[in-house]
Formats: structure tokens, sequence, C-alpha cells
């Protein structure tokens, strides 16, 4: 069995305050997008889960989140046989795109068909959840509010057909080390997560593109200036808006012509400046409204 676990990324992402257990508290804009890893998951004669993987430097052990998700599944329905999981990366890892938060996702999925389990999506989104935040989302897709440390869901509208240009710089950025330094009960700035859903409600990528915001810059763009560098290329090359996606480093911009967005990813291409360039297209499903 094929499946393609989807990347998002997030529109807007607020931060309302620190949580006493010192988790935070987010208001967030995530939209999947069409850049994907794909997985094979087969059927095998012998227990267990067995992960090969493309990228040397993943897990495939029990620490893979598609591990985690395939064994959360396979014990809970006393599940004899075991399986086999192909999985070739191309969202790229520790980006702030949800990548291993998808594979678990898809991972999900696949489990669930290939043994009959019966489980429907909300089922699945409540034992996601147990993975990783992001998961219940990675199971809806589409546009959506996510409230709670991500996993409270609201689906929305569709957001108009856009074109997203990805642009990846070579560094690492640990999303613990962005949270620890992130002043969260006296920041001054919040994006206007209000008005963007009356923009995706009246269907304006306009005004989506000038709602968005996303306050975790404030930590990463002084540490690593070349963020601010991508964003700013990306508005110089046309893009109704740039912005870093999650805790980072990765950033997106958005076009409504593909023709300046194809220049734009050429551009960003020759600059240097990112380490994965990519253009792809907002996802929804089945476009639940166009
Ligand atoms: C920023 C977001 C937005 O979708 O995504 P990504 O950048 O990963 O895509 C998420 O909040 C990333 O959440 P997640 O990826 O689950 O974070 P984890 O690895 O579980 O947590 C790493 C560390 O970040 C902090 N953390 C995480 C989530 C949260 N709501 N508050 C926090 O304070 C915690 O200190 C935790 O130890
Ligand atoms: N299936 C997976 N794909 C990618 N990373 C994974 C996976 N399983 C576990 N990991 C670990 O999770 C970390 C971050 O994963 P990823 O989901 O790519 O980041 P982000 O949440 O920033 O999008 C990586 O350091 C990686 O070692």
């Amino acid at each position: 069995m094929r499946l393609r676990a989807l990347a998002k990324i997030n529109l807007g992402l607020d931060v309302l305050r620190k949580r006493e257990d010192g988790y935070h508290e987010l208001r967030m804009i995530m939209q999947t997008i069409n850049m994907y890893d794909q997985l094979d998951i087969e059927i095998s004669k012998t227990p267990g889960i067995k992960i090969t993987t493309n990228l040397p430097f993943i897990p495939v052990n029990e620490s893979n989140l598609v591990y985690k998700a395939a064994k959360l599944l396979m014990d809970e329905f006393q599940v004899e046989q075991g399986i086999t999981v192909d999985l070739q990366k191309f969202i790229p890892v520790a980006a702030g795109m949800a990548g291993g938060s998808s594979d678990a996702a898809a991972t999900m999925i696949g489990v669930n068909r290939l043994f009959g389990l019966g489980l429907s999506v909300k089922e699945l989104m409540e034992r996601g959840v147990k993975i990783g935040a992001d998961v219940p989302y990675c199971l809806l897709r589409g546009t959506a509010l996510a409230e709670g440390i991500g996993d409270k869901l609201r689906a929305l509208p569709a957001c108009p057909d856009c074109y997203v240009l990805i642009g990846k710089p070579a560094i690492s950025v640990s999303t613990k080390f962005v949270y620890e330094n992130l002043h969260a009960n006296e920041l001054e700035y919040h994006p206007e997560i209000d008005k963007m859903l009356d923009a995706i409600q009246w269907h304006n990528l306009n005004k989506i593109a000038d709602c968005m915001g996303n306050v975790l810059e404030t930590v990463t763009i002084p540490h690593y200036p070349v963020i601010q560098k991508i964003k700013d290329h990306m508005k110089e090359h046309g893009a109704l808006n740039a912005m870093m996606s999650g805790s980072g480093p990765t950033v997106f911009g958005l076009f409504d012509d593909k023709a300046t967005a194809e220049n734009a990813c050429e551009a960003l291409r020759e600059s240097r400046l990112a380490r994965t360039v990519f253009l792809t297209t907002v996802f929804n499903n089945g476009g639940r409204r166009k």
C-alpha cells in the first residue's frame, strides 16, 4: 500500500501564554501543501515493525514516529503479523513542516486499512495526539484552526489555490530552544488570527497574505538572520507575503501567479540562501471549497 504524507505550513502562528506545565498555548492557522513523503506499507509474516528509509540520519528504530504510530494501533488491536514500511523522505527534516507527524498520520491510515481495524478518522485523531500535537491535524489535512497545543482543531473553508515557494536554509533550529527563548507573557506583537479567519471565509488570498504572522520569528530571526534574508528575497521577487513556518527554519512565500512564482524559485536557488528550494501549491481535501 502506497501512501503520501503531506507537509504543512502555518499561515499564522500566535502564542497566547505559557502554561504551568511549561508548554505553550497556541492559536494557529494550518495549511497542507503538495509536498510529501512516500510510504510503502506491507504486511509481513514475521512480527514486528521494520522501517527502511532513503535518509541515513533518520532513526529506523522505535524513536521513528512511523514506528510509534504503527505500534500504538498494532498493540491496541493485538495484531500478530508484522509490517514493513519503506519511507522515502522529501519533506525537509526538523524544518517546521510536520514531516514526522505526517508520516505518523499516514502510517495510522495505512495500518487501519491493511488490518481492517475499522477506525474512523476521528478515532485515529484521538489516538494520534499521543504521538504528537501535530498528528491529529495531519490526519485532518486542509485548512484548519488549531488551538491548545495544536490538537484542538476546527476545519475551515479551503484556502484559495495559490503557489507556495519553500526555502529551507542549511541551519538546524530546535523547537525546544525556540519555545524556551520566547517570552510568551511579554509579547508585544500578535498576528491577526481573527482577521485571517475572516479572510479565509471571504476566500480573499491578498487579505490572507496581509494577515500572515508568526510570533516564533521574534526568537529565530535575531539568532538566524538568514531567515529574514529569505523572506526579503521572496517578497522582492513578487511574493504576496513570506513567513517562517512553525518553529522554522523553513520560510514559505505565497504567490498568486505561476510565472512570478517560478521566477522567484529560480532566483532563490541562484542566491544560495536556502539549501532546499521547492515550488508547490496548497492542498485542500478534495477542494472542500474552491
Ligand atoms: C511549532 C509547531 C507548530 O505546529 O510545529 P513545528 O515547528 O514542529 O512544525 C509545534 O508547536 C511544535 O510542536 P511539537 O513538534 O509537537 O513539539 P515537540 O517536539 O513535542 O516539543 C519540543 C519542545 O517545545 C516546547 N513546546 C512544544 C509545543 C508547545 N505547544 N509548547 C511548547 O512549549 C516544549 O518545551 C517541548 O519540549
Ligand atoms: N518519520 C520521521 N521523519 C522525520 N523525522 C523523524 C521521524 N521520526 C522521528 N523523527 C525525528 O524527529 C525530529 C523532527 O522531525 P520533523 O517532523 O521533521 O520536524 P518538524 O516537527 O520541525 O517538522 C528529527 O530530528 C528526527 O530525528
